[in-house]
């Protein structure tokens, strides 16, 4: 078949999916300042809480509209917008360390974007590197900015993987995401001891080898 009706046939067939990493975001997303996200916010969180019967007027509810938006757009998803994004400082590699550096049990919270409840767990990564070091800082910091947002874990794990992977100039990089979702645990099936469990890797992490030594040192 002819390429050029090949990619007719993926790109108008139904099966087509884009294929992205990024979070979907509508084009006007960022034409607001986030004063004005909080007003917006504000006054439709007060029209939930009537809805549902409170009494806005009690001392103790009224102000929360205004902290339930606060913190929306301040605090929990904070790492939708860019300008929050942590600068990365990337060093050369004059020792020439060439083993694995891991970055254990960094703690974040995020949640998930089918019912924005709290996703809570830790991811542990470790690259090699190809002739940058990272701040070991930065790397929670991107888990934290990343966590930041309406999440899937996938993506989310594929997000931080990408980012380091950009600055390291490296695929050797592993990422696993070990997580509760308070949609599976406090909702819904209500499974209290499960949790959920992703991974992305490239470069040298290809190799089982590099794979288990990382596993290994993960339990000590
Ligand atoms: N793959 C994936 N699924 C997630 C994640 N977070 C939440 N989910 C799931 O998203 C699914 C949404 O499914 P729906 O059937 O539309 O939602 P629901 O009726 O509330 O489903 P239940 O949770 O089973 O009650 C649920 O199965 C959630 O467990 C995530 O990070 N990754
Ligand atoms: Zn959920």
């Amino acid at each position: 078949m002819e390429q050029e009706e090949q990619l007719k046939i993926e790109l108008e067939g139904d099966n087509h999916i884009m294929t992205s990493v990024d979070t979907p975001m509508l084009p006007d997303a960022f034409d607001k300042s986030d004063e004005e996200k909080i007003e917006i916010i504000q006054e439709y969180f007060s029209g939930i809480m009537k809805t549902l019967g409170l009494d806005l007027s009690d001392d103790s509810l009224k102000g929360t509209p205004y902290r339930y938006a606060k913190m929306y757009v301040k605090e929990l998803f904070s790492g939708l917008d860019p300008k929050n994004k942590p600068s990365l400082s990337v060093f050369d590699n004059k020792y020439q360390y060439d083993k694995m550096l891991i970055e254990k049990n960094i703690t974040f919270s995020s949640a998930c974007e089918h019912h924005f409840l709290p996703i809570v767990g830790k991811a542990h990564i470790a690259y090699i590197s190809s002739g940058k070091v990272i701040g070991i800082s930065k790397i929670n910091r991107i888990v934290e900015y990343y966590g930041k947002r309406p999440q899937v874990q996938e993506r989310m794990t594929l997000q931080v993987y990408n980012e380091l992977k950009e600055a390291l100039k490296t695929e050797s990089i592993i990422v696993v995401v070990d997580a509760e979702h308070l949609c599976v645990s406090s909702r819904g099936v209500k499974d209290k001891t499960s949790s959920t469990v992703t991974m992305e890797y490239g470069g040298k992490f290809n190799d089982v080898s590099y794979r288990e030594e990382f596993l290994r040192l993960l339990k000590d």
